[in-house]
């Protein structure tokens, strides 16, 4: 790794490299539908009310229809019971016009998310977390791959090229960024360390890595001094704080401490937040050319 210190990080910008893959997806829907009459078609389901969740959910329906999918959208009460959600998710697995199916994360406390993510047909599990799929990932299968860490990498590929023999550390185990982005990495040939809250001495652990990617959601407690001179930083946080007496958007990295320090950076927001919907299309896509034999689109999954 280059030794000098870097005061001028290059700013990862997540929001032009997702529109760039947007428009590689339309083109994958124009070429379907004029090949096979298909029309890829994506079903979200939203179960209660949370604010962010919606906020999601409503882009993720108008960013299918801006590349020419097919959008389903089911808004289910707060009050909706286990059996309710499981019938739904089984009417959509048999759906033909729906290719992805995406449950949206968090789910009130008394649904089950495991239960209900692996009732979803795997072939069209877009979010990739079906225990089918994780499987797949980790024995370096053919898989759906979760689209947060699918943008990451893709990020990475696109700055470094070759990731092989690098460095990475992974701050956070969860299934759905944490344990996937390692497994990732992993699979392109990265060193890899997955630390989380219980790891001795994390800043020492986080500066010995060449690639930090941050995903505890703990607002900007990754600090500048922990990151190595010329390392990339990718923060997959995006926290609500109150700063100033105004609510603002921050990552899991002190971002001015790290950019002090880092090569490149991505920002909260702009970064990873706007690859996590770009893939989700990519990964509908890729369901629904698997699913009817088609060729699928290249250098949009792993
Ligand atoms: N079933 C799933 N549930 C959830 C997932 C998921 O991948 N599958 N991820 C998150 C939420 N999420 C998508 O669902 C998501 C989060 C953030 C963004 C985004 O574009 N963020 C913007 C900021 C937007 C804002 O102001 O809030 C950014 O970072 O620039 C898109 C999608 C949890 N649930």
């Amino acid at each position: 790794m280059d030794t000098q210190i870097a005061t001028n990080a290059q700013i990862i910008d997540g929001k032009a490299f997702a529109a760039k893959i947007r428009s590689k997806v339309a083109e994958h829907v124009s070429r379907i539908k004029a090949e096979s009459g298909i029309t890829p078609g994506l079903a979200v389901v939203l179960v209660g009310e949370d604010p962010a969740s919606q906020v999601y959910v409503r882009s993720k329906g108008k960013q299918t229809v801006e590349v020419g999918m097919a959008s389903f959208e089911h808004k289910l009460d707060a009050n909706t019971s286990e059996k309710d959600l499981l019938a739904l998710v089984d009417k959509l697995n048999k759906d033909p016009s729906v290719h992805g199916i995406l449950v949206q994360l968090p789910l009130p406390d008394h649904l089950n998310s495991d239960l209900v993510i692996n009732s979803i047909d795997p072939a069209k599990d877009v979010d990739g977390f079906h225990i089918s799929n994780v499987g797949l990932l980790a024995t370096g299968q053919k898989a759906m791959v979760p689209c947060t860490p699918l943008g990451c990498l893709l990020l990475l590929r696109d700055l470094h090229g070759s990731l092989s023999g690098k460095n990475a550390v992974v701050i956070g185990r969860s299934n759905i960024v944490g344990k996937p982005m390692a497994q990732l990495l992993l699979g392109d040939s990265c060193t890899v360390t997955i630390a989380h809250s219980r790891t001795k001495d994390l800043p020492e652990v986080v500066r010995r890595a060449e690639i930090v990617v941050a995903a505890v959601g703990r607002p900007e407690m990754v600090k500048g001094d922990w990151i190595a001179p010329g390392a990339t930083v990718i923060d997959v946080g995006i926290n609500r704080i109150e700063r100033d007496g105004k609510q603002v958007l921050v990552g899991d990295v002190d971002f001015d401490g790290a950019a002090a320090q880092a090569g490149a950076i991505t920002p909260v927001p702009g970064g990873v937040g706007p690859m996590t919907i770009a893939c989700l299309l990519a990964n509908t896509v890729t369901a629904c050319c698997r699913a009817n034999g088609l060729a699928e689109p290249e250098g949009l999954t792993i």
